[in-house]
């Protein structure tokens, strides 16, 4: 499997914290990576890191042939709009937008026109069980909805890469696990990388591969045969 995510040596201190000190890992394309470990051992910084949503003091990190460590915020900020998904554990919708345009604006950032985007949208609400959403607000969702539209938001613009931070941490296990396996199944389908954090050890074993992170570095858990 070709790499196409990496990490290497990456340090990143917040304050006098140090959440990463020299943490490397490789992901390969098409591959679904779940990070785990201890309550603040640097999951969610690592997945910033891969996302190119925090900039780490030291280390490099690589997307494809792209260094995106030292890429201006713009060009960060449009390559991980082109080609990343992200999924945060409350959802992270638009407070002001219904949750259709909250997946439409999404795909519109990717081109699409109004119409277009609206009717996409509505399609990958449906595909992820939550059409009945598609008018309400986020503070109408419940945890369960809101988790679907956030997936339906990632993966529309059929990105390269979906982070997800903890995405089923705000709902119970069956719920959890549906979730879970909608963002699976579709990324499966499309053979999109998916990188995503949890503390939950039945949601990691559905990933390829386990990485933990223990004191902000990685010591990776060879893969299980299934
Ligand atoms: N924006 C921030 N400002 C200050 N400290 C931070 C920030 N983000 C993370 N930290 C600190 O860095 C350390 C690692 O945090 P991180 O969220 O990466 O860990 P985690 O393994 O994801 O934790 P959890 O499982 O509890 O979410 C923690 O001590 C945390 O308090």
């Amino acid at each position: 499997m070709s790499p196409l995510l990496q990490a290497r040596d990456v340090a990143k201190s917040f304050g006098r914290t140090l959440a990463l000190r020299g943490a490397s890992v490789t992901v390969g394309a098409g591959e679904v990576v779940a990070i785990t470990g201890p309550s603040g051992s640097g999951k969610s910084t690592l997945l910033h890191c891969l996302a190119g949503i925090v900039v780490p003091d030291a280390g490099e990190i690589h997307y494809g042939g792209t260094r995106l460590d030292e890429l201006d915020e713009d060009t960060r900020t449009r390559l991980r709009r082109e080609a990343f998904g992200i999924v945060f554990q409350f959802g992270g919708l638009v407070p002001e937008l219904t949750a259709a345009e909250n997946v439409a604006v999404a795909l519109m950032f990717g081109g699409l026109g109004r119409a277009e985007a609206s009717a996409a949208a509505l399609d990958w609400l449906k595909r992820v069980g939550a059409g009945d959403c598609a008018p309400l607000r986020p503070g109408d969702l419940s945890g369960g909805q809101a988790q679907r539209v956030a997936l339906a938001r990632a993966l529309a613009p059929a990105p390269k890469v979906v982070f997800a931070d903890e995405p089923t941490g705000a709902l119970d296990s069956v719920a959890g696990e549906e979730v879970l396996g909608l963002l699976l199944g579709a990324a499966r389908e499309h053979g999109t990388t998916v990188v995503l954090v949890t503390h939950d050890n039945r949601i990691a074993a559905f990933a390829d591969r386990e990485v933990v992170v223990r004191d902000g570095a990685v010591s990776e858990v060879p893969a299980v045969t299934r």
